[in-house]
């Protein structure tokens, strides 16, 4: 995939995506899911682009799972997918056209070792009858037969010749294969794979509510396996929607990483502090700080919607704090009382959560990482002042770029003369069973009195 190809795209795009194909049809979610990943060509977060469609749509909750997950392995394949189109196609196929044969391609080769998902026939059938149901691609369908037809024909060849190419071989554009050969030469492969498998659910039990061990007695007794990962930690064998996690709405659990259900305990919270949290939303930590002490919290997002969420989080949890919508390097909201605690999970690349958001790395560019590294360097330096003498301030990043994360806690402890205190430095996200967190970044710092 090259960045010139992206910025070029003018697609039509279906985005009032009503569609006459019967909902249950695998035709239907692999158009759902080409729309979504032609939006993503444009610059948009896969997350939004499905919201869009979803909201436009007369789609089911069944077939909106199905667009979603077809929708997310296209995008662990993108590379690979486009260039195999390249080797088969004439000249480059309508952006819609090509978006189609790249949610197809994953369905019949997944490259994560998985079981392929549907019978290959089934999959160039059903991409035909998507193409012939949308007036804009109807007479691109003969050449999605013909080519996915080839592709089952002279599989093996393609493949082999696709994969000596190193951005299709691992999915990632060049200069992000790059950067984490430069900063993770040892286990630069590792790390690059562990970003295409789907990620765990992993679970934070609710201390307030119930024990990690009362609450594995209670997954058993539903016949759903599962495995502690971390203190609080709870990995489920096999991933189900949240309204079927069980006492999820009544707040006995929560969704989290187990890499980021480190943060509140480094943060080492006590009864009466004044804690801040100052890139909460959708307020993960926020609650995890506030399940392990009574503490008087308050959570400041720049994103006024995204605060929402954190509310939502709050309510499930039957917790509180005040919100504040605010950006982060600036005091104008502050009343100048300081601060105990400081919890600044600053805005980055989302590099080490690709796993996650197999969009990211599509949409990333190279330039992002000094942008925000300039803007957490503000925002930390900002924060600083609010924290009160012998008060600690937690720095997290989820990102895997040196950059935004060692160099930048570096700096920041030269610059405020800041005491470091013992914390993880860098999660690499290794995709192992004993270690199966995201790819997060924890400095912690003390302000001496
Ligand atoms: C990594 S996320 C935080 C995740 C959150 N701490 C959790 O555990 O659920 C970063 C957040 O920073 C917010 N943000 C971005 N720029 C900001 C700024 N200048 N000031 C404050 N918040 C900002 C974003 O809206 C986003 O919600």
């Amino acid at each position: 995939m090259r960045e010139s190809h992206h910025r070029d795209l003018k697609p039509r795009v279906q985005t009032d995506f009503k569609s006459e194909l019967k909902q249950e049809s695998l035709a239907f979610a692999m158009l759902g899911a080409a729309s979504a990943t032609v939006q993503v060509q444009q610059g948009m977060a896969l997350p939004q682009a499905l919201a869009g469609i979803f909201a436009n749509s007369n789609a089911t909750p069944q077939a909106r799972g199905a667009i979603q997950d077809i929708a997310y392995r296209a995008m662990r394949q993108l590379a690979l997918s486009e260039l195999l189109i390249s080797y088969m196609a004439e000249k480059a196929p309508d952006p819609m056209v090509a978006a189609l044969l790249s949610v197809a391609l994953p369905l019949i080769v997944p490259v994560d070792g998985s079981p392929a998902p549907y019978e290959a026939f089934t999959v160039v059938d059903q991409a035909v009858t998507a193409a012939g149901s949308h007036p804009d691609i109807a007479r691109a369908k003969n050449m999605v037969n013909a080519l996915l037809r080839r592709f089952l024909r002279e599989k093996d060849v393609l493949m082999e010749e696709a994969l000596e190419n190193p951005e299709a071989k691992y999915n990632y554009p060049q200069w992000w294969i790059d950067a984490v050969i430069t900063a993770y030469p040892k286990q630069w492969q590792q790390v690059l794979e562990a970003g295409n498998k789907a990620p765990p659910l992993t679970l934070r039990v609710n201390a307030r509510r119930t024990s990690v061990q009362d609450y594995l007695a209670r997954l058993a007794e539903e016949g759903m396996e599962a495995q502690q990962i971390g203190p609080s930690a709870i990995r489920l064998a096999k991933p189900v929607p949240v309204l079927q996690i069980p006492g999820f709405a009544e707040g006995d659990v929560s969704v989290q990483d187990a890499g980021a259900q480190l943060a509140a305990p480094l943060l080492d919270v006590q009864p009466g502090m004044r804690v801040l949290d100052a890139c909460a939303a959708p307020g993960g930590k926020t609650c995890h700080i506030l399940e392990l002490a009574d503490v008087s919290l308050t959570a400041l997002d720049a994103d006024p919607k995204r605060l929402q969420r954190v509310q939502e989080n709050l309510d499930r949890l039957q917790l509180q704090a005040t919100l504040q919508p605010a950006e982060a390097q600036s005091d104008a909201w502050w009343d100048g009382q300081q601060f105990d605690r400081i919890l600044a999970d600053v805005p980055c690349t989302a590099s080490g959560i690709v796993r996650r958001h197999p969009d990211i790395r599509w949409l990333r560019r190279k330039s992002d990482t000094r942008q925000l590294a300039t803007l957490s360097a503000e925002i930390l330096d900002n924060l600083w002042k609010m924290l009160a003498p012998n008060g600690k301030l937690l720095f997290v990043t989820c990102s895997l770029w040196p950059q935004e994360s060692e160099a930048q806690a570096a700096a920041f402890a030269v610059r405020n003369r800041a005491t470091r205190l013992d914390a993880p430095g860098q999660l690499l996200p290794l995709g192992s069973s004993e270690q199966d967190h995201d790819g997060l970044f924890y400095a912690l710092f003390r302000k001496d009195a």
